[in-house]
């Protein structure tokens, strides 16, 4: 018997970090961050304005009505822009620098529009409407930091402050094999006792959305020498190979009669359901994976176990899935001795089971959008008790 972390930092010492490559901005969506990287450029990179207007001394416009000589236009853009003479104002555009001299912009609905002069009806308190220059990020500072996934702000971010080229750790190889006799590709017809693969996908796409590249290799039966001819041709090729079934107590477990000639792969007993069975080791030195079959067990076992390593070795500052409390609405029960890892759904405070504890519902699994944690020595919990939740929607969380 392993506990669940001990199986966590067997799995993760298996993976150290990946190695750095720069890739340019348009390439760097859903990396992770190798190094800080400091703003080329401070933001905003000088005062300018925040809406359409009029640049003004505050003292000259602060009492209304007003009107003032226009002494130039300022659109967004403009390089050449000249300190505001007293007693004028500026006309000015959102984004376009700030006049020397000017301390407010007269937003245009509190004047008359005026283009060689203008009446200002109303003023805004002294200082409205400027953006300060560095008030978001100084120049050379850091403005996006090491371990940080790459979204959408991020890369915003990054092009914001005049970066072209991005340092990120490289993204982890990862084969994905299904063993069993039983499996049958979807679109081929089934005979009785057979049923369509599915493990492949979902771990293909599981891996897809901790950052890593995933290929699948065609799913083996359950024969010993199919199996490790697969594995000796594809291994070295990989960061990592995740196999699926194989691995509990029966007459035809492929992946452990085959990993007993090759490699390092340890078999135990994990106590968590779904996911009990586990195995963790090298192959020729590369990683190597063994998730139990049952499909809801491939899935969580790979949550538990391999998304976190493989997010840490890709460098992330944060590799977990967010958890949060939340209160169940209805009550449930869980087996004595095993961390539970049923599935929910969560509405922001309340969580709701779906299904049952059984590894093999799919469909209810497709409809949950997070795990609920039981811990190991709890066997009831009652509505309204409060439960860990593991959130596991979302490519970048
Ligand atoms: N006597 C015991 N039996 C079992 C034990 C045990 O401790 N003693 N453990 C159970 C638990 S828990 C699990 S989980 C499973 C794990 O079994 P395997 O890893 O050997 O997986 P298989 O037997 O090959 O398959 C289990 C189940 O999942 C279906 N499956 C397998 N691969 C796929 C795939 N690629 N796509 C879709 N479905 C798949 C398979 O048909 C079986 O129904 O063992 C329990 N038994
Ligand atoms: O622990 Mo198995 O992984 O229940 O289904």
């Amino acid at each position: 018997m392993r506990t669940v972390e001990e199986h966590r930092a067997a799995v993760a010492a298996l993976l150290p970090p990946l190695g750095e490559e720069e890739v340019p901005l348009a390439e760097a969506h859903g990396r992770v961050l190798a190094r800080d990287v400091a703003a080329a450029v401070a933001l905003p990179g000088f005062d300018n304005s925040a809406m359409d207007g009029y640049a003004a001394r505050w003292t000259e416009v602060s009492r209304t009505p007003v009107t003032l000589p226009v002494a130039d236009d300022i659109p967004a853009g403009r390089t050449d822009v000249v300190p505001l003479a007293p007693g004028t104002v500026q006309r000015i555009m959102t984004g376009a620098p700030l006049p020397p001299g000017a301390d407010v912009v007269v937003p245009v609905e509190l004047t008359d529009g005026g283009t060689d002069v203008v009446e200002i009806r109303d003023a805004p308190p002294a200082g409205s409407h400027l953006r300060a220059a560095g008030e978001d990020i100084a120049e050379g500072t850091v403005a996006l930091e090491a371990g940080s996934p790459l979204g959408a702000t991020q890369l915003g971010l990054a092009a914001a402050v005049g970066v072209t080229v991005l340092p990120v750790r490289r993204r982890p190889q990862v084969l994905v094999l299904s063993t069993g006799s039983e499996l049958v590709a979807p679109g081929q017809p089934l005979l009785p006792g057979q049923i369509y693969e599915s493990n492949s996908r979902l771990l293909v796409a599981a891996v897809e959305e901790a950052g890593g590249v995933a290929r699948r290799l065609h799913f083996v039966p359950d024969d010993v020498e199919q199996f490790l001819t697969t594995v000796r041709a594809e291994v070295a090729s990989a960061d990592l190979l995740i196999t699926s079934g194989g691995v509990s107590a029966g007459a035809y477990e492929v992946v452990k009669d085959a990993f007993r000639e090759l490699g390092t792969v340890e078999f135990v007993k994990v106590p968590m359901q779904p996911g009990g069975p586990q195995g963790a080791g090298t192959v020729d030195g590369v990683p190597v994976v063994t998730l139990p079959g049952n499909p809801v067990s491939a899935f969580v076992s790979f949550e538990v176990f391999v998304r976190p390593a493989l997010r840490r070795a890709m460098g992330h500052a944060s590799p977990d899935r967010l958890h949060v409390p939340a209160r169940l609405t209805g009550p449930l029960r869980s087996p004595a001795g095993r961390r539970q890892f049923l599935r929910g759904r969560f509405d922001g405070g309340q969580v709701s089971q779906v299904g049952g504890p059984g590894s093999h519902l799919v469909a209810h699994l497709a409809r949950a959008n997070c795990l609920v944690v039981v811990p190991q020595d709890v066997t009831e919990l009652s509505a309204g008790a409060e439960v860990d939740v593991v959130l596991i929607e979302g490519a970048l969380q």
